[in-house]
């Protein structure tokens, strides 16, 4: 029995990863070890099955045990023990949901319904280590996955509508609270029909922009506003976050060597828990919409080809819809004006679910069935 250990599982990826392995059996046929950085000795999760109480997650000797661990306990983490780890000898399966990894040689970036192909090929060659892909960068090829694989992508651009959770759980909390300031700063004029709307946005301006504002985390407003900056800045003027775009795409592709361009900008917005993405697309061929979304909607069983029309889309290209389902819609797809080898297309995804715990979930699953 595969003796796997569980490190952030009480965090906010951890813990959607917990809720999608018990609905799907998958504690059944492992051992399960429960590990933590602060709370040693406090009894682990109900997972259905018995599991021994926390141990440190910082103990190489007892990650040593362990034939697989996966860990969402962060990119710190990962720095602090996975060098160590190896150094000691392990050989186990490291599976990770932190960034820090992604771009090693040594680690394959995980996306089976994309690239199971790259991962068979990896686990062939001995690969240990399998780390999950940026949230936006998975989502997009969850939704564009039927163009990757049939070779139609020549470059494309994608500009993001991220939501709070890809900051973390007081980035949430802290989106509500903005929220709920702005409502409260115009409760008397809302209660008021009559009230004039230029003197409740005058209002609602005033307490964005003062210095009671909850601004904590994201540094600056976010509800009734946008943040076009995620990550730090690259020499080139880039954002971390789009530079994943190109680089983690092209690599969960095996495309390496010939990667195709990819860029754009990414941008915060005031939504919790889906990312939305809109993609300019040239392809390498003027072919047929009705192909296109042929393709699209063959590639995975959890894409969803929304019609370009109205009421389809403000009911099922929102995050409002998609939130908590692992269903990946992708709309407005139509030829651009400039010519019918340009593309545009809308997707929108859960960045828990594809964007972190599941890709995780699925390589466990991968190893079990070798
Ligand atoms: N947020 C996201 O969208 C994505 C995140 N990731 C990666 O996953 C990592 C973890 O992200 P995320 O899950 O958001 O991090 P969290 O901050 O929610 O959890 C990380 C750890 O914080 C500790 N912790 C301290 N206080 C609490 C508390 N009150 N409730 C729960 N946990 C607590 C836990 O460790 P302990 O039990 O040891 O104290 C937990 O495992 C990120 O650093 C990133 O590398 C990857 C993709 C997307
Ligand atoms: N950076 C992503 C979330 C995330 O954790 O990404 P990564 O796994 O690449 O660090 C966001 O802000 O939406």
């Amino acid at each position: 029995m595969l003796k796997v250990g569980f490190v952030g599982w009480r965090g906010m990826v951890g813990s959607v990863l917990m809720q999608r392995m018990v609905e799907d059996g998958d504690f059944k046929g492992i051992e399960p070890v429960f590990f933590t950085t602060s709370q040693v000795g406090q009894a682990g999760p109900d997972v259905g099955v018995d599991v021994p109480p926390l141990k440190d997650a910082t103990a190489i000797d007892e990650l040593k045990v362990l034939d697989v661990i996966i860990t969402c306990q962060g990119g710190d983490y990962t720095k602090q023990v996975y060098g160590d780890l190896r150094a000691s000898g392990w050989k186990g399966y490291w599976i990770d949901a932190a960034s820090t990894l992604r771009m090693e040689d040594e680690a394959t970036i995980i996306l089976d319904p994309v690239n199971r192909h790259v991962i068979d090929a990896q686990l062939a060659r001995g690969a240990k280590t399998f780390v999950g892909g940026n949230c936006t960068v998975s989502l997009m090829l969850m939704g564009l996955g039927g163009l990757f694989e049939a070779d139609l992508v020549e470059w494309m651009t994608s500009m993001t509508y991220q939501a709070a959770s890809g900051s973390g759980a007081k980035h949430m909390r802290e989106l509500l609270s903005q929220m709920g300031a702005l409502r409260d700063s115009v409760a008397d004029e809302l209660a008021d029909p009559a009230s004039a709307i230029l003197d409740i946005d005058r209002k609602v301006t005033a307490a964005m922009r003062s210095g009671d504002f909850p601004t904590e985390n994201f540094t600056a407003p976010l509800a009734g506003s946008l943040l076009p900056w995620i990550d730090t800045k690259l020499d080139n003027g880039q954002s971390r976050e789009e530079w994943k775009g190109s680089v983690e795409t092209n690599k969960i592709l095996g495309l390496d060597n010939n990667p195709i361009p990819i860029d754009g900008l990414c941008v915060r917005i005031g939504a919790m828990r889906s990312h939305s993405q809109a993609f300019t697309i040239k392809l390498k061929k003027d072919v047929p919409l009705d192909e296109i979304e042929d393709r699209l909607a063959k590639h995975n069983e959890w894409v969803k080809v929304v019609p370009n029309d109205k009421e389809a889309t403000i009911r099922d290209l929102t995050p409002a819809a998609a939130t908590g389902t692992l269903t990946v819609p992708v709309g407005r797809l139509r030829k651009l004006a400039m010519g019918g080898e340009y593309l545009s297309a809308f997707s929108v995804g859960d960045q828990l679910l594809w964007g972190a715990a599941e890709p995780l979930k699925r390589m466990l699953k991968i190893l079990r069935e070798q």
